[in-house]
């Protein structure tokens, strides 16, 4: 089998988007999933390995490393993915949201990636090019969010992680990130949020998970391109 790229969180939106345009491409996908969507059995019925994960414990995190290496010996790419937006205000227990949110965003990220070099360094040795680790950021890094503080921290903290592991890791495996402002909505977003919403960034628009598939089509394409964030937001800075 040729080497997959392994997608966290898949189940549903981006992440789904994402394991379907790659299984469009030919190109072999690993995912984890949380909740079973139907969208997973679909993707199971198109070939691709998909794999229970909840990564809220170390437990969940170890148990789904030795399970994926039972799949594979070696990776073309990680895509992290795997996420909760929650915020302060439907979250009372702050100490509780704060660990939530640095172990899906960073924790998660930080021991996937230690344990899976080997399969990454495995890829680039077959291949003769470099492998790649990605990871799904967020606008917000730059400037926080009053609303999102713990979230904003948590995807500052997998933005330095870039930094750091594109350094250890080159030239074998590039690391990145994409750090996106709004992209798709929850269907529970009402019109007077969206309206809002959309009239924050300068393209004023909601531009859909294809948005993010160029985005990392592109990372992967190049050679060159490693510890850097690529905005996908629509020019949100300069309004
Ligand atoms: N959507 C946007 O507009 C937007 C904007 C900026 C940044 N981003 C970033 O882009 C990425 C994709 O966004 P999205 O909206 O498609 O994500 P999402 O639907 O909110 O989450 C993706 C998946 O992560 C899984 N997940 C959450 N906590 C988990 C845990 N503890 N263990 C295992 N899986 C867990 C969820 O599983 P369940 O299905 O079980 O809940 C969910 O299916 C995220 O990293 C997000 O922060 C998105
Ligand atoms: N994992 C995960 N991560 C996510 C999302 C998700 O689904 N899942 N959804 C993303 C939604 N992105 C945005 C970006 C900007 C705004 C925004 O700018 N809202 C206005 C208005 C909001 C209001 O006033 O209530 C504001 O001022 O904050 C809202 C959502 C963020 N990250």
């Amino acid at each position: 089998m040729t080497s997959p790229i392994l997608i966290t969180g898949a189940g549903q939106r981006i992440g789904l988007a994402l394991a379907k345009h790659f299984l469009s491409q030919g190109q072999a996908i690993i995912i984890t999933y949380r909740t079973r969507h139907d969208a997973v059995d679909d993707l199971e019925q198109q070939g691709a390995v998909c794999i229970h994960a909840d990564f809220s414990s170390d437990a969940g995190i170890a148990s789904f490393i030795e399970t994926l290496k039972q799949q594979t010996h070696s990776l073309r790419a990680i895509v992290h993915n795997a996420s909760s937006w929650d915020c302060e205000a439907s979250n009372p227990d702050f100490s509780s949201l704060f660990d939530n949110m640095m172990r899906i965003h960073a924790k998660t990220p930080y021991l996937i990636n230690n344990a899976c070099a080997q399969l990454l360094m495995a890829y680039q040795a077959d291949a003769c090019t470099p492998a790649d680790i990605i990871h799904l950021t967020d606008y917000v890094v730059e400037t926080g969010s009053p609303k999102h503080i713990a979230y904003a921290a948590s995807k500052a903290a997998l933005d330095n992680l870039t930094k750091s592991f594109s350094a250890k890791y080159a030239p074998n495996i590039k690391v990145n990130s994409v750090a996106p402002s709004l992209i798709i909505f929850n269907q529970h977003d009402d019109e007077a949020y969206r309206a809002k919403t959309l009239k924050k960034s300068l393209m004023g628009i909601e531009p859909g998970c294809q948005e993010i598939i160029n985005s990392i089509d592109l990372l992967l394409r190049s050679h060159y391109i490693t510890g850097r964030a690529l905005p996908v937001d629509g020019g949100r800075h300069l309004k």
